[in-house]
């Protein structure tokens, strides 16, 4: 499993178990319906232990809710999921699975501290009592996070990048060996980005499990091993992350991102996806959907 702890240069204390094949996650033919429309359209995707899986597409292509629909929190029209070998429910371990949602205020307007948000994330299935030792659990994931020193904090006294790390390490107090993120980086400060992209490698060292959604590779590139891209709710590419192309991030990118605040909107260096089956940075699948 992945650990927090700090017993070793990369702050793992147990290795991860060993890899008896079964993947992540495996989801066969979803279908996801929200409202009259047909959102998820025959999505597969297997995620293998280990496997950094980057999951892009266009604003409205189905990102978020297919992870949504992957750790249960929205229920498949049709199709399966499997984490771990499990179906959706009671059978998942759920401890073994950190989800990080889009930020979109999740702890702007909510009255606590960075730790109190952390230590919430020990709280799954019925678990209702913080285990013992929560503390230095959560002094340790806010460490992981670059925010140690921000565990008294109330959330709302910290930047929208910070606030995005505390959602982190709410995940990452669980030591989970499958972490999902949803655009993670979107609209957060440089700094952020920076300690996220750092995290993610101590984590990624570890044997961690990864599905991000991204709208650029940005900082993370160097440690996606594959691409996932949702077109219209379905899948058009799932393979080698595309080639690099200098000049993304200047004028002609306009991708849009609506969960950024406008003042620390980043564009870090990135990998602009190809022609073709890809998103075109002014192609919404809202104004082109079907
Ligand atoms: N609750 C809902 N009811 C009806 N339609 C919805 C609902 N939530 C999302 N949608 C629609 O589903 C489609 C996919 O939305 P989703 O948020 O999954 O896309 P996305 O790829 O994550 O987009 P973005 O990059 O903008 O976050 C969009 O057309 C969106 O308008």
């Amino acid at each position: 499993m992945t650990s927090l702890a700090t017993d070793s240069p990369s702050g793992a204390g147990t290795p991860p178990p060993p890899d008896d094949g079964v993947p992540a996650i495996e989801a066969r033919d979803v279908h996801v319906r929200l409202g009259a429309s047909p959102v998820l359209r025959g999505v597969d995707l297997t995620v293998r232990r280990g496997e950094v899986v980057a999951l892009l597409g266009a604003n409205g292509s189905g990102k978020s809710t297919l992870v949504r629909t992957l750790v249960g929190v929205l229920p498949a029209t049709a199709g399966s999921v499997h984490l771990f070998g499990h179906a959706l429910g009671n059978d998942v371990p759920w401890a073994r699975v950190g989800y990080v949602p889009q930020r979109v205020s999740a702890v702007a307007g909510v009255p606590s501290t960075a730790a109190e948000v952390v230590a919430s994330g020990l709280l799954h299935g019925r678990r209702l009592r913080l285990p013992r030792g929560w503390r230095s659990s959560v002094r340790e994931a806010l460490d992981l996070v670059g925010l140690a020193d921000r565990a008294r904090y109330a959330t709302h006294q910290l930047s929208g990048g910070q606030q995005q790390r505390v959602l982190i390490a709410r995940a990452l107090v669980r030591r989970p060996e499958l972490l999902v993120l949803d655009e993670p980086v979107a609209g957060v400060d440089r700094p952020s980005q920076e300690a996220f992209a750092a995290t993610m490698t101590r984590l990624v060292a570890d044997g961690m499990t990864v599905l991000v959604v991204l709208h650029e590779l940005g900082e993370l590139a160097p440690l996606v091993q594959r691409c996932v891209v949702l077109r219209h709710g379905k899948v058009v590419h799932d393979g080698a992350p595309p080639t690099p192309r200098p000049g993304h991030g200047g004028e002609a990118h306009e991708h849009v991102h609506p969960h950024a605040h406008p003042r620390t909107v980043q564009r870090p260096e990135d990998v602009r996806l190809a022609d073709g089956p890809f998103e075109r940075p002014d192609d919404t699948e809202d104004e082109v959907a079907r």
